[in-house]
């Protein structure tokens, strides 16, 4: 407690003449900064901003100051955008200016710089994302249907053997989905050392990676030579731990794969294909695998499925119908069926909207000054958050009626077809411009798998207590830069109350041998937790 008083106190007196110096050399335009809460000198709106969950005192401030709104926090601008046309206009129109990310040493000091995601606007990332769209093309991409087939299958089979479990069996879906496809690695044994490598990777860069010490360091650059020992700057002892592990977890797939391709069968991958190719710098190469591996956030969006299920159990009914009814009972579904299954697209959709798993978007940051409706938008400033932050979260409760409510209808005709905008209308949550999620196509199929497995093969619903009473679920989000892509589903007390039933009648899965259900009927309790 003391020692980060200690830090944050040295932080202040350097950010104090630092600001000082910028006030005194900064060259001003005549046209006025878009509105915006009142600021205090040097700290600015740093004490305004609900640090847990940002996007609360944006949205606030939204219905207040409109559609852009700027912000200052310790000599750093922010622009907050609040409409999803606003946030079009600017990342798709002016994609030149508006597809930067904000630039912070924390992210080096880290070994995060060379991640796609986190990568400045330029030359590294443009080979980048020339590989990402070559390796996840919409032919490439459904290439990947056994695999997530196969996986969807495994997730059941874990589920039904441990229960408790069931967020650890999402985020190994997720896991062994992401290592097979960007590396042609098919999990061999149960604890997979790159699978907990990826884990140790992102609870140190979960924890390190903040969304106060991004800004912080954005802000006063020079804190990234404060050693260790000095009150507060942990930070760079575990700085030290994750940038050997990132460099570990780049090298070692990437060398496999590679071996792989030279003296077997190469599986086919995101790897395997770019090697084949021959022509692409093979750095390039292995961070843009590195950075696929790590954007996977298919696992947050599925446990928001879950809770979704278990709150409105009418809903969960539809979907269970619609799947009897299309693939039959008993049976699990496959791709084929997809097209013939809108109630259950339509949830996922809505799963999506009702809480999006990024609600700020990643943050994008200015090239250049801009002028947007009359005002002035500084270039290049240092960021500490956002300088052009999508509220999406803010977007979406804006554009739809009762929005709190989870209703997939609203992504349905009144003949229950997909409307034909919906699809369009989901890729908000994938981003704007130049930076949008290139993985969104294979993060749509790996979703839809696990979803269509899942309801197939279970019931999710409130467990009860020992008196038969249902226990109350209380979900907490937690949201963050860093934090939103690995935390904001873990729904505090959801785990142990959750009941997990099995809905079909004993069924064969074809990839895993010999398992049969255990189960007595159609209604047989193979989990509930709290009995
Ligand atoms: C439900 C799952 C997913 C969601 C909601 C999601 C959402 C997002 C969002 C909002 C962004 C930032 C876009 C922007 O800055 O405007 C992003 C970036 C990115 N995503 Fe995804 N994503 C998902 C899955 C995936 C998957 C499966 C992959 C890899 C195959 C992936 C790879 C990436 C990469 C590499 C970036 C960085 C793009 C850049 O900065 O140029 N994502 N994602």
């Amino acid at each position: 407690m003391v020692s980060s008083f200690l830090f944050i106190s040295t932080a202040c007196i350097i950010g104090a003449g630092l600001w000082l110096a910028t006030r005194i050399t900064r060259k001003k335009s005549n046209l006025p900064y878009p509105p915006g809460p009142r600021q205090l000198p040097i700290v600015g709106n740093a004490f305004d901003v609900n640090l847990k969950e940002p996007h609360i005192t944006y949205t606030e401030w939204g219905k207040t100051y409109g559609e852009i709104v700027y912000c200052h926090i310790f000599g750093q601008d922010i622009l907050i955008v609040n409409s999803e046309k606003m946030a079009r206009t600017l990342a798709e129109g002016r994609s030149t200016i508006y597809s930067d990310r904000p630039h912070s040493p924390l992210f080096r000091l880290f070994g995060a710089d060379h991640i796609t995601g986190i990568l400045e606007y330029g030359k590294e990332w443009k080979s980048q994302r020339k590989l990402l769209h070559l390796g996840l093309r919409h032919d490439i991409v459904d290439r990947y249907h056994e695999l997530h087939l196969r996986s969807a299958h495994q997730l059941v089979e874990n589920i039904q053997r441990d229960s408790k479990s069931l967020y650890n069996h999402l985020d190994l879906y997720t896991a062994t989905m992401a290592l097979e496809f960007t590396y042609g690695r098919r999990m061999e044994v149960k604890n997979d050392p790159i699978i907990s490598m990826a884990a140790s990777l992102a609870e140190g860069m979960t924890k390190g990676v903040t969304a106060e010490r991004v800004g912080l360091l954005a802000a006063l650059p020079i804190l990234k030579y404060i050693p260790s020992w000095f009150p507060g700057a942990a930070f760079q002892d575990e700085a030290r731990r994750c940038r050997n592990m990132m460099a570990s977890f780049a090298d070692i797939p990437f060398a496999k794969a590679k071996e792989q391709a030279v003296t077997g069968v190469p599986q086919p991958s995101f790897v395997s294909d770019i090697l084949q190719q021959g022509d692409e710098d093979e750095s390039v190469a292995k961070e843009t695998a590195t950075g696929i591996y790590i954007g996977t956030l298919t696992t947050s969006t599925l446990k928001v499925l879950v809770l979704a299920m278990i709150l409105n159990p009418e809903i969960q009914n539809k979907a269970h119908a619609e799947l009897d009814a299309v693939v039959g009972k008993g049976v699990l579904p496959t791709f084929e069926d997809r097209k013939r299954l809108p109630y259950l697209q339509a949830v996922l959709f809505e799963a999506m909207r009702w809480n999006p798993v990024i609600p700020l978007g990643f943050p994008h940051a200015t090239t250049t000054s801009d002028v947007v409706e009359g005002y002035y938008i500084p270039k290049g400033t240092f960021i500490p958050y956002y300088t052009i932050s999508t509220d999406i979260r803010a977007m979406s409760k804006n554009e739809y009626e009762d929005p709190e409510r989870f209703d997939p209808t609203r992504h349905l005709t009144s003949d229950g077809k997909l409307k034909p905008n919906a699809n369009q209308d989901n890729t908000k949550y994938f981003g704007f411009g130049r930076r949008s999620c290139p993985g969104r196509l294979l993060a749509g199929d790996s979703l839809w798998a696990a979803a269509a497995v899942m309801l197939s093969a279970f019931r999710f619903e409130k467990a009860k207590d020992s008196f038969g009473n249902k226990i109350e679920i209380d979900p907490v989000f937690l949201h963050g830069v860093l934090k939103s892509v690995q935390l904001s589903c873990q729904l505090g007390r959801i785990d142990p109350n959750i009941m997990i039933t099995a809905t079909l009648p004993p069924i064969r899965v074809p990839s895993l041998v010999g398992l049969i259900l255990n189960v007595k009927g159609s209604n047989f309790f193979f989990a509930c937790p709290q009995m």
